[in-house]
């Protein structure tokens, strides 16, 4: 996979060199470019905002770099972090994670002249994505997020491909508790199915948890899992 990131602050992903994403590159997985949207402007002052037309708050970024950067880096998936964007999801991290060239536009101030928007769109597909219901300063938080999320479905990325079976979110549930040695800590036991050899057991135990703690936090995800998700086992609870 390949990835460009516009950003006016490069640095802000310098994380990307890290972890599991370096080694995603490092092993030819994954390409990553990072790109100084400034690369793109022509005047002195390599202006990137300009004041918004209709009054209102702050500065809007000028169409005309962003042009120019896409452009040169296009096409391939147009991907915006946004305020306005539609919620990023695991699903969404899924359909991403079969593209084979990404791109991220990082905007800052209050946003990106929408004209960029739409005219990338008449050549590329252009997905405005938001973390959630609430403002951060810019993009770049969006984008490491994003990609963290996509990088780690990408295969050959984790070294346990089981890890994507049984994680939060893969089958609807959030995951159940984990836990590791001592078995005995600050007087707090790790619970006895888990050391009882039972794999039966423990996978009730486990489903039993994830079913709790999803009833209890995340309750707006218990509609949307289809009848079949229940095995013959929950439907009797
Ligand atoms: N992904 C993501 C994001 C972002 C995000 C992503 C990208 C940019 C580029 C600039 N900003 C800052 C910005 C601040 C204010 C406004 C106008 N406001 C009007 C009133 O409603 C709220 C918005 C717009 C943009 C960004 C924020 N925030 N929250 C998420 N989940």
């Amino acid at each position: 996979m390949r990835v460009d990131v516009v950003t006016i602050f490069p640095e802000y992903l310098a994380p990307l060199e890290l972890s599991l994403i370096g080694k995603a590159r490092a092993t030819g997985i994954l390409d990553v470019a990072v790109h100084d949207l400034r690369t793109w402007t022509s005047d002195v002052h390599r202006t990137v905002d300009d004041t918004p037309y209709g009054g209102g708050p702050g500065m809007v970024m000028r169409p005309e770099p962003w042009g120019e950067a896409l452009d040169e880096l296009g096409p391939g998936h147009l991907i915006v972090p946004s305020p306005a964007g539609v919620r990023f999801t695991q699903p969404l991290a899924h359909a991403l994670a079969g593209e084979p060239r990404l791109i991220f536009a990082c905007g800052r101030y209050e946003g990106i002249d929408q004209r960029v928007l739409d005219h990338a769109a008449e050549r590329m597909p252009v997905t405005e994505v938001s973390l959630g219901d609430y403002v951060l300063f810019g993009g770049e938080v969006a984008v490491l997020v994003v990609l963290e999320a996509v990088v780690r479905l990408l295969p050959g990325v984790l070294g346990n491909a089981d890890s994507l079976i049984e994680e939060s979110h893969a089958d609807g549930l959030l995951e159940a508790p984990v836990y590791t040695k001592p078995a005995q800590w600050r007087d707090l036991p790790v619970p006895e199915v888990l050391r009882s050899g039972d794999h039966g057991r423990i996978a009730r135990w486990r489903r039993d948890q994830s079913l709790l703690r999803t009833a209890r936090r995340r309750p707006d995800l218990l509609p949307a899992l289809p009848p079949q998700a229940l095995d013959r086992h929950d439907r009797a609870a």
